[in-house]
């Protein structure tokens, strides 16, 4: 068990902050790196864990590539193996084991993949051993994890007929597959979004040189930084107005919440705004800020009701449920209603002696937490989480004043 002791002495803050790059767009872009024919340049890979681990498991010549908690690594790497042909493994840490692939799996197998649960149906670990293809035509839910969308878009130029992916229902996170297709365009392929079917036909990603943004989602902890200080003056760099990241979207959150934003050919420099009373946001489409805003609404004491969080039950924790028990121990009960939606109480979090914030093997819940040094000291347990993401996010508090012991 390690822990930390985060403070801040003045609250007051002035820095710039060299920001870490997004996983999310790193990840993507070796994927495709993997899949085009070379040419491909990447500038500004993410240092996240997740993103060195899709590096490593990229140049394996092992067959069994252990993803550990990454779920992208995960999806994107399956959907990999079976467009390349390989003969592999797939597995992560135990709660990857627990977090379902059975939309993605199905759908390779439709498009003639071998692939088998090697544990409980449904979760890795997975076996494949091939691909001949079948279809070109295939219906995915879009309802529970954009990243099986993601997985088998990126394929779809290489697929030798191409692919016709039709969404079933609701589309969750799509700003991650708008990411997705962007980031295709920009190696030259063609797609077509109509209505509810993508069309990718049978081409070749073209050479091209791609420079990864700094990561919105991390990003979001410095807005709650901003909004928590006395004074804040914080410089963010390599972020842009337009971003490929749908986390963009804490730009408008945060002006509801005390933040104001402004854009320079550098990045953005976060000041204080003013805060509204009433919080109301559908995080469906940007379900990692929403741990981030319930720690804050918690500190602030601002009456807030979060709704599209249905996919946080199944990410790197139940994350509901995990924001229910660590807001709670700080002195404030938050409402869980159903599978999708939070509300938090207006009032003052109490910090009681001796209370730690569990983290759950989730690097947001340290993340979204310690800003919280800000009103009062916390304790954090496990920091060490961060690394999937932020590997130096507590050097970046240091620099921002804040003691982390
Ligand atoms: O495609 C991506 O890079 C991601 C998509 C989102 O997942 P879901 O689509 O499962 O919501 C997000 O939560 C995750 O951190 C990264
Ligand atoms: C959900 C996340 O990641 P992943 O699904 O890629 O493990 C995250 O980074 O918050």
């Amino acid at each position: 068990m390690s822990r930390v002791k985060v403070t801040h002495p003045t609250a007051k803050i002035d820095v710039t902050i060299p920001l870490t790059s997004s996983k999310s767009e790193s990840n993507r872009a070796l994927i495709i790196q993997a899949l085009a024919e070379g040419g491909i340049e990447l500038k500004n890979l993410a240092e996240a864990r997740d993103t060195q681990t899709m590096i490593r498991l990229l140049a394996s010549e092992e067959q069994t590539l252990d993803v550990l908690d990454a779920g992208t690594t995960m999806r994107f790497l399956t959907a990999w193996s079976v467009a390349t042909g390989r003969d592999t493994i797939m597995t992560g840490t135990e709660r990857m084991q627990e977090r379902p692939i059975a939309i993605l799996a199905e759908a390779l197998k439709e498009l003639g993949g071998d692939v088998e649960y090697l544990g409980k149906e449904g979760y890795p670990p997975l076996r494949i051993k091939g691909f001949k293809q079948k279809t070109n035509q295939i219906s995915v839910k879009g309802d529970v994890s954009s990243q099986y969308i993601s997985a088998l878009l990126m394929i779809a130029p290489v697929l030798p007929e191409g692919l016709e992916l039709k969404l079933l229902g609701e589309v969750a996170s799509r700003p991650y597959i708008e990411m997705t297709l962007q980031l295709m365009t920009s190696f030259g392929v063609d797609w077509k979004w109509d209505g509810d079917t993508i069309t990718v036909a049978h081409q070749a990603y073209q050479a091209g040189t791609f420079t990864v943004e700094s990561d919105w989602s991390g990003a979001s902890y410095w807005y709650s930084i901003a909004a928590l200080a006395k004074d804040a003056k914080i410089k963010l760099l390599n972020l842009r107005e337009e971003s490929l990241q749908g986390d963009s979207a804490i730009v408008e959150i945060m002006e509801k919440l005390g933040v104001n934003s402004t854009f320079d050919a550098e990045g953005v420099l976060l000041t204080k705004g003013t805060i509204s009373e009433d919080f109301d946001y559908d995080f469906t489409h940007c379900p990692d800020l929403a741990q981030t805003i319930v720690a804050l609404c918690a500190a602030l004491g601002v009456k807030a009701r979060l709704t599209g969080l249905k996919s946080l039950r199944i990410k790197e924790t139940d994350r509901i449920q995990a924001l229910y028990n660590e807001v709670k121990k700080l002195g404030t009960t938050i409402e869980v209603i159903g599978d999708d939606e939070i509300i938090v109480p207006v009032g003052q979090l109490k910090f009681p002696e001796g209370v730690t914030v569990d983290t759950y093997e989730d690097h947001r819940m340290a993340m979204a937490f310690a800003p919280l040094a800000l009103v009062h000291p916390v304790v954090i347990e496990e920091p060490d989480v961060v690394k999937k993401s932020y590997p130096r996010y507590w050097e970046h508090l240091e620099l921002a004043g804040f003691e982390v012991e």
